[in-house]
C-alpha cells in the first residue's frame, strides 16, 4: 500500500491554480491514487463567459479525468470550486466559503501564478507575490493546516549559474515593493522596472523570486516546502504520455516549428534544455506535501524539480527528435515544409529572420491581397518573432541545481511510493518521451486526427514540389539577368552548353536518344 496516497485520505485539500496546466495534473493524480479523499477545495475565477461550475464541469469531462471516473465515480461530489480572484482582496472569496476554508483545509497547494514573461509588473507582483502572502495570512489561521506547499520555479534565480535549494534574497524587500505598487502609478513602475528585475530576463522570474521571500518572512509557525520545477513539460507516462494542454514552454514552439513557421530560432545546441514532464513535477508536489506534514521539518524545504543533473538532454538533441518525429506524424496544413535549425550568432539569427521567416510572410501576404483575402501571415510571424525572441534566454544557457532535498526524499520514500509516486527523471528515455510530446502536441493541443496522416504527408510533398519549383525559378531568372549584365557570365553559360550539347570533341550537336 503506498503511504502516500494513504496519506491523502479523508483529507480535504486546497488547490489554487487548479485550473492551470499543473494544477489539473495535481487533481487527476490526486483523485486517482487517493479516491477517498475528503474534498479538493479549488480556487477559480470565472473565464470567458463560463462560469467556476462550467470551468469544472469542462475540465472533469476531458480526456485527462477518464481514468479518474473509472476510480473515483463521484469526483463531482468531491470537487467543491469556490469563486475566487487572487487580484482582489481576501480574494473576492464569500464569508462562508472563506469559513469552510479556514476551518477544514488540511493541505495546500498553492500553484497559481502569472506565468508570462512580458507582464507588467504591478500585474505580477499582485500574482506572484501579494497574493502568496494573503494565502499564507489564511494559511495562519487555519487550525486543521498540516502543509503549505509553494510551487515557484527553478528560474526564480536564474541571474545564477549553480543554484543550491535556499532563498536568495533580492534587494528591496518584498514587503517595500508590496507597498510601492500602491501608490506608483503605471509610468513610473514601468521606468523602475528594469532597474528592480536587475540581470533578470523578465518580471516572472523576479516576482518568483519575491514570492519566495514572502514565503520564508511570513512562514511563522507553518509547515512550508518550496518545489522549483524547470521547463515544465507534456506528461512522460500519467494518466497517458504526451499530454499537454498550454503554449507554454516548448509546446508552442513545437507547434510553431511543425506547421513550418519557425524555421531558424538562436539556440545552443549544447546547451542543457532542463526540461521535466508535468506528471513528475507533481508526484515530488505530492511526495513533499506528505513528507513536510508527516516529518514536519524543522526549516522550509526547498525541492529541485529539474531533470538536467540526474539525466541531461540538449537542446540540439531534443531539435533533432522534434523534426524526426515531424517526418512520421506531420502536422496537418503545414505553412512550409518543417525544417527548423539552430545559430548561434545574433548576426546570422537576423540573416535568418529576414530571409526564413519575414520575407515568406511578406510574400504570401501578398499572394492573400491578390487572391483578395485580408495578410495576416506577417503579423502572426511578428508575434511569433517576439514570444522566441523572449524564450531564447532560456536556450542559450545551462543551469546547474543541487538536489540534495528531491534525492533525500526519493530515499524517504517506500519502494511502493517510488513507483506510484515516481520522479527518478533518470529512467526517463528522452527521445521516446520527445516523440510522444510531440505526438500530444499533434492530438491534444492542435486537435488533429491520426487518420489525417498521409493527406499531410501528401502536402508536404505538394509544398517541396512547389519550394524546388520557387527555387529553380528564382535561380533561372537570376541567372538570367546575370548573363544579360556580364560578359564573363555569358561565357560561362557557352562553355556549359557546349559540354551539355555537343559530344566531346565534336562540334555536331547531341543526336536525340
Ligand atoms: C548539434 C546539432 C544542431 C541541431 C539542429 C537541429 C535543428 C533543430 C531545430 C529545432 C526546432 C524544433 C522546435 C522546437 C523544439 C524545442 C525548441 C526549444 C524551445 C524551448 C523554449 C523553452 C523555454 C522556456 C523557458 C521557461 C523558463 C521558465 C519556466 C517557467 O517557470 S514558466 C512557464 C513558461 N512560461 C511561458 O512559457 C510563458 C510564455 N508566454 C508569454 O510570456 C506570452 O504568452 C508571450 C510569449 C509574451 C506572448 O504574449 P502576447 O500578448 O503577444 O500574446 P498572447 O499570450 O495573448 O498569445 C498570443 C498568441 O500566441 C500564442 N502563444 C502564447 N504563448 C506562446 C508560446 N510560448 N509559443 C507560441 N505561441 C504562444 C497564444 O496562444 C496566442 O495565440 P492566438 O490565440 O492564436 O492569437
Ligand atoms: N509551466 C511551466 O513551465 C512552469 C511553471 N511553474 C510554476 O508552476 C505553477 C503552475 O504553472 P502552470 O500550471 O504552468 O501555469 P498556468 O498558467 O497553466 O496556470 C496558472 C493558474 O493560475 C490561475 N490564476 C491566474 N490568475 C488568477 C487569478 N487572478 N485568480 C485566480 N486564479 C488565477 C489560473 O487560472 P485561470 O485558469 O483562471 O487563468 C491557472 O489556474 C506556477 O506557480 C508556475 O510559476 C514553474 C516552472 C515551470
Amino acid at each position: 500500500m503506498s503511504m502516500i496516497a494513504a496519506f491523502y485520505g479523508g483529507k480535504s485539500i486546497l488547490i489554487t491554480g487548479a485550473t492551470g496546466f499543473m494544477g489539473k495534473v495535481l487533481m487527476e493524480k490526486l483523485f486517482r491514487t487517493s479516491p477517498d479523499l475528503k474534498v479538493i477545495y479549488i480556487l477559480v475565477r470565472t473565464k470567458a463567459g463560463q462560469t467556476t461550475q462550467q470551468r469544472v464541469f469542462q475540465i472533469l469531462n476531458s480526456k485527462l479525468f477518464e481514468k479518474v471516473k473509472e476510480v473515483c465515480p463521484n469526483v463531482h461530489e468531491k470537487i467543491r470550486a469556490i469563486y475566487a480572484d487572487l487580484n482582489q482582496n481576501d480574494f473576492a472569496i464569500s464569508k462562508e466559503d472563506m469559513q469552510e476554508l479556514l476551518s477544514c483545509t488540511n493541505i495546500i497547494f498553492h500553484c497559481a501564478a502569472t506565468v508570462r514573461f512580458d507582464d507588467p509588473l504591478r500585474h505580477a507582483v499582485q500574482l506572484n507575490v501579494t497574493a502568496t502572502q494573503q494565502l499564507l495570512l489564511m494559511a495562519s489561521q487555519m487550525p486543521k493546516l498540516e502543509a503549505f506547499i509553494h510551487i515557484s520555479t527553478a528560474f526564480s534565480n536564474c541571474n545564477l549559474k549553480h543554484i543550491d535549494e535556499v532563498i536568495y534574497p533580492c534587494p528591496v524587500e518584498p514587503k517595500k515593493i508590496i507597498d510601492s505598487m500602491e501608490w506608483l502609478d503605471d509610468a513610473i513602475i514601468d521606468e523602475i522596472t528594469p532597474k528592480l528585475i536587475g540581470d533578470r530576463p523578465n518580471t516572472y522570474t523576479y516576482t518568483k523570486a519575491l514570492g519566495e521571500m514572502v514565503v520564508q518572512q511570513e512562514s511563522g509557525n507553518l509547515n512550508i516546502a518550496i518545489i522549483r520545477p524547470s521547463i515544465v513539460g507534456a506528461t512522460w507516462q500519467e494518466p497517458f504520455p504526451g499530454w499537454v494542454d498550454n503554449l507554454n514552454g516548448p509546446s508552442g514552439l513545437i507547434i510553431a516549428a511543425g506547421k513550418g513557421f519557425l524555421r531558424s530560432i538562436r539556440a545552443t545546441p549544447m546547451a542543457v534544455a532542463d526540461l521535466i514532464p508535468v506528471d513528475t513535477v507533481v508526484n515530488l508536489t505530492l511526495a513533499v506535501g506528505w513528507y513536510t506534514a508527516v516529518h514536519r521539518p524543522k526549516s522550509t524545504l526547498i525541492y529541485h524539480c529539474t531533470s538536467g543533473n540526474f539525466n541531461p538532454c540538449n537542446w540540439g538533441k531534443m531539435g533533432f527528435q522534434v523534426l524526426a518525429t515531424f517526418e512520421k506524424v506531420p502536422f496537418e496544413r503545414a505553412f512550409r515544409r518543417p525544417n527548423a535549425d539552430f545559430t548561434t550568432n545574433t548576426i546570422t539569427s537576423q540573416y535568418w529572420n529576414a530571409v526564413s521567416h519575414r520575407a515568406p510572410a511578406i510574400i504570401y501576404d501578398f499572394y492573400l491581397r491578390l487572391t483578395g483575402r485580408k495578410p495576416r501571415m506577417t503579423k502572426l510571424m511578428n508575434r511569433l518573432l517576439r514570444t522566441v525572441s523572449m524564450l531564447e534566454y532560456f536556450v542559450n544557457r545551462s543551469w546547474e541545481w543541487s538536489t540534495y532535498n528531491t534525492e533525500m526524499l526519493m530515499s524517504e520514500l517506500s519502494p511502493e511510493d517510488q513507483r506510484v509516486f515516481n520522479f527518478d527523471v533518470r529512467q526517463l528515455n528522452w527521445l521516446e518521451y520527445i516523440e510522444n510530446y510531440v505526438l500530444g502536441v499533434k492530438k491534444y493541443l492542435l486537435k488533429e486526427d491520426m487518420a489525417g496522416i498521409p493527406e499531410a504527408k501528401q502536402h508536404l510533398r505538394r509544398l517541396r514540389n512547389i519550394h524546388y519549383l520557387f527555387n529553380t525559378a528564382l535561380f533561372l531568372i537570376a541567372w538570367r539577368l546575370l548573363i544579360a549584365r556580364s560578359q564573363m557570365a555569358r561565357n560561362v553559360w557557352f562553355f556549359i552548353m557546349r559540354f551539355d550539347f555537343f559530344p566531346s570533341g565534336s562540334l555536331q550537336p547531341r543526336s536525340k536518344v
